[in-house]
């Protein structure tokens, strides 16, 4: 973390401060250093480009020279052949000089891209290890903005520096050679007039960098807040609140400041060129005058003249493009270090360097065929609080910054929790509401790691563990089942990309879902629309445990539907839940009453603590918490029959 300051985007309830500073974030140490492994890779292919660039920029010198030379050996003392033979000899650089352009052209581009290219994979592959509390915290916007927008001004901090640097003092230091050839004296009043742009350039280049800057973080911005509204559930917040207006004015908020900042931002970059263009200009009439006179009194030649000014207008360009250069640079140096940033998270779950393999059964019988048994799963001593923003994320991709800083001695979630599953049976997990029943299974895959204590799986501390292999072993269904927008067979591929028909088929026959998806126009091949909703939420739970059956893990948690279903939808999910947790060791959140009932052990959670457990039969004989729930749960609900919830 750098504890930048990050200015405060609006809320849900649309306040906005609409005059916040605009971001001035330096550049951190080190970052030109980092950026040297990414370009090694390039290195021959830079070499080439260099040397193209170097021939490119001699012969653009070398040009002004020829023409003096055509004027005044050729056109003044009006000998034809000398003329002819300027004119092909012109000809022929303009063709070697279009042609080492493109080549430059094509080096330029084949780097830039594959930097942007390698920048992105990389960048993408880590995001990816993160823990699941920075996905939590994290604006997906935001995020999507340093890999698409920051990787591409990343690349230029590449081509920028080396291409252009490379040929602007090439041409420059070419430009004064022929310069001081020519006339020594001209060429020095040249020089004396290049402070005059340079500046400039410096003054209005600073504030220029400091609004690009502020441009990424709007844009990323805007960017988000269209990401959250169009999906599905975002679209449909919208409209059961009817908050269309507020939306839209929201957005121009922001899009306005976006066209803000660009104007600024443009009127600032006009302004450069339009000082630069007149101080350029000024010089040359100065030249002009000087020159003139020293031709009209016969010291000079025309045709030296004609070279000298077309000397001096080339001259500038590099000046300008020099003293720009360094804002250039670090403008796009920024985006490099933004991107590092993301790459200098660390993943708060990582994989110890000696972590072993799990190895684990499929299911019970497979101890017999020597792959190991279906493991326990053992909570000892286990505290846990979830982690602060600091330990996570980047302040500026969580977008949202908070009024004062998170607390770092947040309570306890879970406080000395122990138990254990026992290896191929059902444990169900009940209590109330933020008891912390979906924090106790969060720990059992490693989506987060416990304050104090330790997980255990088959007797293992799951941090000694490869996070393939544990994650391998166990299959999580939860209640809102995520389906990627693809069809429903590229789903259940997903948890097994070489199964067969006849598995799909099978898998989805045991989830009870195989009827349903047969009667389909596209069966298998029907797309599920985004995050599945053109599915029902019974249905796409059972295409969730279909996937899971798929998997075949040996440890299963399940979080159980808490939405009423018809019977027959009942059934259906009861006996697919049957088929995905026999012979396996499953830890189930339960709201269901059947589930209880099968239960080999209920563990009573409230307020962090287990503070019951035991078989339905002797937890409601207890009379305690449990009792209490199901009087007031299940009782009342025992006339509808099917899905009662007990949290
Ligand atoms: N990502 C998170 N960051 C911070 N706090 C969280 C996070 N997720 C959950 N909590 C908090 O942890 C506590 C336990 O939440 P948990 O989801 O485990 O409860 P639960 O028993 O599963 O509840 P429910 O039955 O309503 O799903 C709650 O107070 C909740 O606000």
């Amino acid at each position: 973390m750098t504890g930048r300051t990050v200015p405060a985007p609006p809320g849900l309830d649309g306040r906005e401060a609409e005059d916040r500073p605009g971001p001035r974030q330096r550049l951190r140490p080190g970052t030109i250093r980092r950026i040297v492994p990414y370009v090694r890779p390039y290195r021959w292919l830079l070499l080439l480009l260099m040397t193209v660039t170097l021939l490119g920029a001699g012969l653009a010198a070398f040009t002004p020279v020829l023409f003096g030379k055509v004027i005044d050996e050729g056109i003044v003392p009006r000998r034809m052949g000398v003329v002819v033979g300027f004119a092909l000899t012109l000809a022929g650089l303009a063709l070697l000089k279009a042609g080492t352009d493109y080549v430059r052209a094509r080096m330029s581009a084949g780097i830039g891209q594959g930097l942007i290219f390698d920048l992105r994979v990389q960048a993408y592959a880590h995001v990816q290890e993160q823990s699941l509390a920075f996905f939590t915290r994290t604006q997906t916007g935001a995020l999507v903005s340093r890999l698409n927008t920051d990787v591409v001004g990343a690349q230029q901090a590449v081509t920028v520096l080396l291409s252009q640097t490379a040929e602007t003092l090439l041409t420059l230091v070419l430009v004064l050679v022929a310069m001081f050839y020519l006339s020594w004296q001209l060429a020095v009043a040249a020089l004396l007039t290049i402070p005059f742009l340079i500046f400039p350039a410096k003054i209005i280049g600073g504030r220029l960098e400091r609004l690009t800057r502020e441009t990424m973080q709007l844009n990323a911005e805007m960017g988000s807040l269209m990401n959250e509204r169009f999906n599905v559930a975002g679209a449909m917040l919208v409209k059961l609140y009817g908050r269309r207006d507020q939306e839209s004015t929201l957005f121009t908020r922001r899009a306005r400041r976006v066209r803000d900042v660009g104007v600024r931002t443009d009127v600032t970059g006009e302004t450069l060129a339009l000082v630069i263009g007149l101080a350029s200009t000024l010089a040359l009439a100065l030249m002009l005058g000087v020159g003139g006179a020293l031709v009209v009194n016969g010291e000079f030649q025309v045709g030296t003249l004609v070279a000298m000014i077309t000397l001096l207008t080339m001259l500038y360009g590099p000046v300008n493009q020099l003293s720009s250069l360094p804002v250039g640079v670090l403008v796009a140096l920024v985006s490099f270090d933004r991107v590092f940033e993301v790459l200098d998270l660390k993943p708060l779950v990582a994989e110890r360097p000696e972590a072993k393999r799990l190895r684990v059964g499929a299911s019970a019988g497979a101890a017999a065929n020597g792959h190991g048994a279906v493991p326990e799963i053992e909570f000892h001593e286990v505290s846990f609080r979830y982690p602060n923003a600091a330990e996570v994320s980047l302040a500026s991709l969580e977008s949202i910054s908070l009024p004062v800083p998170e607390r770092s001695d947040k309570a306890l979630i879970l406080n000395e929790v122990s138990f254990l599953a026992p290896a191929g049976r059902l444990t169900a997990l009940v209590g109330p509401s933020g008891a912390g029943k979906t924090t106790i299974t969060h720990l059992v895959p490693r989506f987060y790691d416990p304050v104090s204590g330790t997980v255990r799986i088959g007797g293992h501390d799951i941090r000694d563990l490869t996070l393939t292999s544990l994650r391998d072993s166990i299959g999580v269904v939860t209640q809102d089942a995520h389906l990627f927008h693809d069809t429903i067979r590229a789903n259940l591929l997903y948890a097994r990309p070489d199964a067969s028909e006849p598995e799909l088929v099978e898998a989805c026959d045991a989830a009870r879902i195989w009827d349903l998806i047969a009667s389909l126009p596209d069966g298998l091949d029907t797309m599920v629309g985004d995050q599945g909703y053109r599915m029902s939420g019974g249905e796409k739970q059972r295409i969730a445990l279909a996937r899971l059956l798929l998997k075949a893990p040996p440890i299963v948690v399940l979080d159980e539907a808490t939405a009423h279903l018809d019977s027959a939808s009942e059934a259906a999910i009861q006996s697919a839940l049957k088929t995905a947790l026999t012979d396996r060791t499953s830890l189930v959140i339960a709201h269901r009453l059947s589930t209880i009932r099968d239960a080999d052990q209920i563990l009573v959670v409230d307020g962090g603590r287990i503070v019951e457990r035991g078989t339905h039969e002797v937890l409601l004989e207890a009379g305690g918490l449990y009792a209490d729930l199901y009087d007031k749960q299940f009782v009342r609900q025992a006339g509808g029959g099917s899905g009662p919830t007990i949290s």
